[in-house]
């Protein structure tokens, strides 16, 4: 089998290289609240610089929809970077100008530059062939670092690929490993925990999880499309109506295929989404018309907590209520415990999940936190990452 290429294949004093990497950090009120995923890019940025290239790093943050939006502008990010790296970390305000080209030109070798978020562009989320080829003019070498943008084919993580010599980074490159490891011939029980509240993202790669899992838990925001297909009210929940029948469908395809699929029994509902909301614990066929559940309850707590003990492998890809707010965030806090104590082999994937581990001080008991949530996800469904694909192979065969 042919391997992608990678850092230590290449040559990069004086050459300018183009490195995609995930800044897309948690944040609040203009301060970064997570910074996870700028440590996991760090060794891969040293090391380039270390190595005498000048290092054009490119990152989206938030969706901003193809026009600046100014609280996603990245300078907080090039400040906390600048800190870790103890140089300077040059940035302008745009993503691709004359400007931008300009100040690549004057770089040093071992110099680090920050373009504006990507996807200010339009061109970018397109994938866009002329941005592609913009940012192939600026850079000898493309190095993708961003796992957790690495299954959008977007003009930064993939068209320009296919324009200069692409390899991997540190990150990209272990995490394709760890995982990859682990979905070769997963220990079993194997058990899948969803929630979070990309419903749209997430609901289709059900589909995959139950041709592979045998336990699939079900929380968070997620849950209620499913608790709404078992024909329960779920008031004002986050609800997708047009997911509702594929849902069903998941029901009726887990019991084909010998999957369990476990949803809340009860949960946490409020009268207000705020830190001050009146709360109860409702059983999932009492949910008031006129509250919204914002965290599982204590029963379903104890039973998602007894399957993870039970299960030898187990991926986990979004919270299970609104952690953030300490009324809400028992579910997630004693899913992580619950992961933290199983002597199963634990993987957590996506900036949420990885930043509530971290929250609630698991971190450190987890087998593999992985940086992508999308990514991990698609990676585990066995689905071709397009940011990985785009990167060249070694002309040689590996064992
Ligand atoms: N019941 C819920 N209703 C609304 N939002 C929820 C609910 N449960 C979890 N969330 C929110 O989901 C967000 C994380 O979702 P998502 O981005 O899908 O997860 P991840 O980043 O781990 O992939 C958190 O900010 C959390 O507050
Ligand atoms: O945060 C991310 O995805 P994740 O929440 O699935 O981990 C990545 O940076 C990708 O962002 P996107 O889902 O806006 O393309």
């Amino acid at each position: 089998m042919k391997r992608k290429m990678n850092l230590r294949d290449v040559e990069l004093q004086g050459k300018r290289v183009f490195c995609r990497v995930d800044f897309n950090v948690p944040m609040s009120e203009g301060e970064i609240s997570d910074d996870t995923r700028i440590q996991a890019a760090l060794p891969t940025i040293m090391y380039l610089i270390q190595n005498g290239a000048k290092v054009i790093l490119a990152s989206h943050l938030g969706r901003p929809d193809g026009k600046p939006v100014d609280e996603l502008r990245l300078d907080p990010i090039a400040q906390h970077l600048s800190n870790y790296l103890e140089q300077p970390v040059y940035k302008t305000d745009d993503v691709y100008s004359e400007d931008v080209e300009k100040a690549v030109n004057e770089l040093e070798d071992g110099d680090v530059f920050l373009l504006e978020n990507v996807r200010f562009h339009p061109g970018e989320k397109k994938n866009d062939e002329a941005l592609a080829k913009q940012f192939a003019t600026l850079a000898d070498l493309y190095v993708n670092d961003a796992f957790g943008a690495a299954h959008r084919a977007h003009a930064s993580t993939e068209g320009v690929a296919h324009h200069l010599p692409a390899v991997s980074g540190y990150l990209l490159e272990k995490e394709i490993e760890v995982l990859g490891k682990a979905l070769e011939n997963p220990d079993r029980p194997f058990t899948a925990i969803i929630g979070g509240a990309k419903v749209k993202d997430k609901i289709d790669v059900i589909d995959h999880l139950l041709d592979r899992v045998d336990h699939l838990l079900i929380g968070g925001g997620l849950s209620y499309t499913f608790i709404k297909a078992l024909g329960h009210e779920v008031g004002k929940s986050l609800l997708e109506e047009d997911k509702i029948d594929l849902a069903k469908g998941f029901i009726d395809k887990a019991k084909e295929n010998g999957v369990s699929i476990h949803l809340p029994v009860d949960v946490t509902v409020a009268d207000d989404f705020s830190r001050d909301a009146n709360t109860k614990v409702v059983p999932i066929e009492e949910i008031p018309s006129d509250w919204e559940g914002l965290d599982i309850g204590t029963e379903t707590v104890e039973k998602f907590s007894k399957i993870i003990e039970d299960s030898k492998l187990i991926i986990w890809n979004g919270p299970m209520g609104v952690f953030e707010y300490e009324i809400f965030e028992n579910g997630t806090k004693s899913v992580a415990k619950a992961l933290a104590e199983t002597e199963g082999f634990t993987v957590i994937g996506g900036g949420d999940s990885a930043s509530a581990v971290e929250k609630f001080n698991y971190a450190k008991e987890m087998d593999h936190i992985s940086t992508g949530g999308g990514a991990s996800l698609e990676f585990m469904e066995g689905k071709v990452l397009p940011g990985v694909a785009a990167l060249n192979e070694l002309d040689e065969e590996v064992k």
